[in-house]
């Protein structure tokens, strides 16, 4: 009997993922990706950049941070950068938001999309926000609401999802109940933060399937941070499961300041190759996200993170 109720279970999912043949990517390189970055980079820089990113078919691109620059300096260009871009009419560019004061800069400089974040454990909720989750929570609220009058979608991130860098492993049902509080306020996506990219396909897939019992695969994206090389893996269990949104960092950017040596995220050329070669669409055109990737890090002056972007750019472009 289970054997035949687990056989139906992937009948369904395979029924799930042949009848979505698209994924919707969320470049968020310019934001995560950049926000840990040492180096200064300039405005222009970061303009040119996203600019760059919204020739290559992407629909979602993360812009920037409208955080306290006191904690995340690399972000204090927020309404600059905002403002400098070219918007195209169907991209949107949806900025990071922790309370009001950050959502009304946001609004002033013309934002019609922000991401509000959570975390499900408390340790990484104190070091990044400083207050607990619950009180996060409390704040998010806040924010939502004025959003809503403001008209703005609301997405939501939920960080550490399988692991916290300060508390340790993190229980399935502490994510559910942080996601189901988020979409209760109203986001209409839930972002699913391996903040610290310590998930394996076993974690992850026990992870969403404890979500499955409160939501559906249309209101969660996965967001892999790729330090122990599993990233990849992941996103995989998660289209399984029915999931079709990732989110992903150009060239594989980036860290957060407050998850001490945890790497970029899964490197949105990776992503792309290995979705096209699974032969799901992602309406990205890989090239242009190559050179996009080597634009940046040429200027940050690091190795490229995607294996990708080393394997095809002196193919495409010497
Ligand atoms: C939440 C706070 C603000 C609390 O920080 P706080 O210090 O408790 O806040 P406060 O209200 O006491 O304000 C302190 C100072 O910051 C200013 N301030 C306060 N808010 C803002 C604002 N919005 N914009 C500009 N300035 C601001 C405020 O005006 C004040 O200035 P002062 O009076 O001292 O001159 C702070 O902890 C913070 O900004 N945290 C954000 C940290 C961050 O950006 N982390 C990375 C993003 S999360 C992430 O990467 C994970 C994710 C989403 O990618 C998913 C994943 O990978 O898992």
């Amino acid at each position: 009997m289970k054997l035949l109720k687990n056989k139906l279970g992937l009948f369904r999912t395979q029924i799930k993922r042949n009848s979505s043949n698209h994924v919707r990517i969320v470049e968020v390189g310019p934001r995560d990706g950049l926000q840990n970055e040492p180096v200064h980079v300039p405005t222009n820089v970061k303009i040119n950049l996203i600019n760059k990113l919204s020739e290559t078919g992407l629909q979602t691109i993360e812009v920037t941070s409208f955080v306290s620059p006191k904690w995340v300096p690399q972000m204090a260009d927020n309404t600059k950068v905002f403002s400098g871009i070219l918007r195209k009419k169907n991209i949107s560019y949806p900025v990071l938001v922790p309370n009001k004061q950050g959502l009304e800069s946001a609004i002033s400089v013309g934002a019609e999309e922000v991401a509000v974040f959570a975390s499900a454990s408390e340790g990484f909720s104190r070091k990044n926000t400083n207050c607990s989750t619950q009180e996060g929570l409390k704040r998010i609220r806040e924010v939502v609401d004025e959003a809503k009058k403001n008209n703005l979608k609301i997405r939501g991130y939920v960080s550490c999802v399988v692991g916290c860098p300060y508390d340790g492993h993190v229980k399935p049902n502490e994510v559910s109940k942080v996601t189901e509080a988020l979409l209760d306020l109203g986001c209409y996506e839930i972002s699913l933060g391996d903040t610290i990219g310590v998930g394996t396909k076993q974690s992850t897939h026990k992870m969403i399937k404890d979500l499955l019992t409160i939501t559906s695969p249309e209101k969660l994206a996965i967001h892999c941070h790729d330090t122990y090389g599993q990233a990849l893996v992941n996103i995989c269990t998660a289209l399984d499961l029915g999931i079709t949104v990732v989110d992903s960092s150009v060239s594989g950017l980036g860290g957060c300041p407050y998850a001490r040596g945890a790497t970029g995220n899964v490197a949105t050329e990776d992503l792309i190759y290995m979705l096209h070669g699974m032969g799901v669409e992602t309406g990205v055109d890989l090239k242009k996200v190559v050179e996009a990737g080597h634009y940046i890090s040429e200027f940050i002056k690091k190795p490229n993170a995607s294996r990708v972007n080393n394997a095809l750019y002196t193919k495409y472009f010497s």
